[in-house]
């Protein structure tokens, strides 16, 4: 069955999940969890066929510090196959959540969190070169004790402390684009890429196997937007509009930019890796290779940006 239904691929953070400050129990999880999910019906209301991807970044730096924490008593996991575990653990939480808010709305509609491996190069640089901030935050003096005691390298993000940092090269391909698209054909609301998806490379016989290293979401779920032919792309975020000077006095946000406009103050280092950097970059590449619409916002004005009121537009 074809539908002519609009699809949107929605981006949630993994902070908006675990968020600074917080504990981070399961309870303030599925928490935040629920409240994520006020954007994500605005989308149900009017009608998407939607991909629901999100970020693991605090989940798989805790998920990490467990396994280095007990790796004397049980067995290692490797890195991407803790991503693997939070893909689960966020999906089953998303997927729960909101199978009970349609529930409570009277929608008739299926969702399906799908394991999915992203695919990535061997050579890719960033095997050397760790850019990904994962788990909790640290002061500036805990972050150099614990470089010096584990040997972890340790970096500022954007002002919000210090975090351990793993490589993080950029996704080429979503295993299974294919079988979203089946779901996405039945009207299944897909829960796909978690993490940035489970990090794997192509053997020379053609066989997938998997790294140590937790892709950027929001390039991954740009690459599962391009390969869908997405409407709109929807990359959720802790402001609801692009900003430059960030939170100084002469800060100025914008309800549109150009490609070229964005690269530009790129270029002038307004946005920082790990934060909007990344954000600003995945809305580009899904525009410059084929996509068709990309708005970058809060989880509280998705509703008034789909409607044209506010967010930041990133236009050819
Ligand atoms: N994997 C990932 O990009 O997670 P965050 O968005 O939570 O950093």
């Amino acid at each position: 069955m074809t539908t002519q239904k609009k699809l949107a691929v929605v981006a949630l953070g993994g902070n908006a999940i675990m968020q600074k400050g917080e504990e981070g129990n399961i309870h303030q999880q599925f928490a935040n969890t629920r409240k994520t999910l006020d954007a994500i019906m605005e989308l149900i209301r009017r009608d998407y066929r939607l991909v629901i991807t999100h970020g693991n970044g605090p989940q798989v730096g805790n998920l990490f510090l467990m396994v280095e924490a007990t790796r004397d008593m049980v067995p290692e996991i490797p890195l991407g196959v803790c991503v693997a575990d939070t893909q689960g653990q966020m999906g089953y939480m998303i997927q729960q959540s909101l199978q009970n808010r349609l529930i409570r709305e009277g929608y008739d509609r299926q969702v399906m969190t799908l394991v999915t491996q992203v695919i990535v190069d061997r050579n890719d640089p960033s095997f050397q070169n760790p850019t990904k901030p994962i788990g909790p935050f640290y002061t500036k003096e805990e972050a150099e004790k614990i470089q010096q005691e584990r040997g972890w390298k340790m970096v500022e993000d954007s002002g919000r402390g210090y975090r351990l940092v793993v490589a993080s090269p950029i996704p080429q391909r979503i295993l299974e684009t294919d079988v979203v698209s089946m779901l996405l054909e039945q009207e299944v609301i897909v829960i796909a890429v978690g993490g940035g998806g489970i990090p794997v490379v192509i053997e020379p016989d053609g066989t997938y196997e998997g790294v140590e290293v937790v892709v950027d979401k929001d390039y991954a779920s740009s690459v599962l937007a391009r390969d869908l032919h997405a409407d709109l792309f929807i990359v959720l975020t802790g402001v609801d509009k692009i900003a430059i000077n960030f939170n100084t006095p002469n800060q100025k946000t914008f309800d549109q930019l150009t490609i070229a406009e964005a690269l530009a103050y790129a270029d002038q280092g307004h946005f920082p890796p790990g934060s909007m950097g990344p954000k600003v970059k995945a809305a580009i590449d899904f525009l410059q290779q084929g996509g068709k619409e990309v708005v970058i916002t809060s989880l509280e004005k998705v509703g008034e940006a789909l409607e044209g009121k506010n967010g930041t537009r990133i236009v050819r």
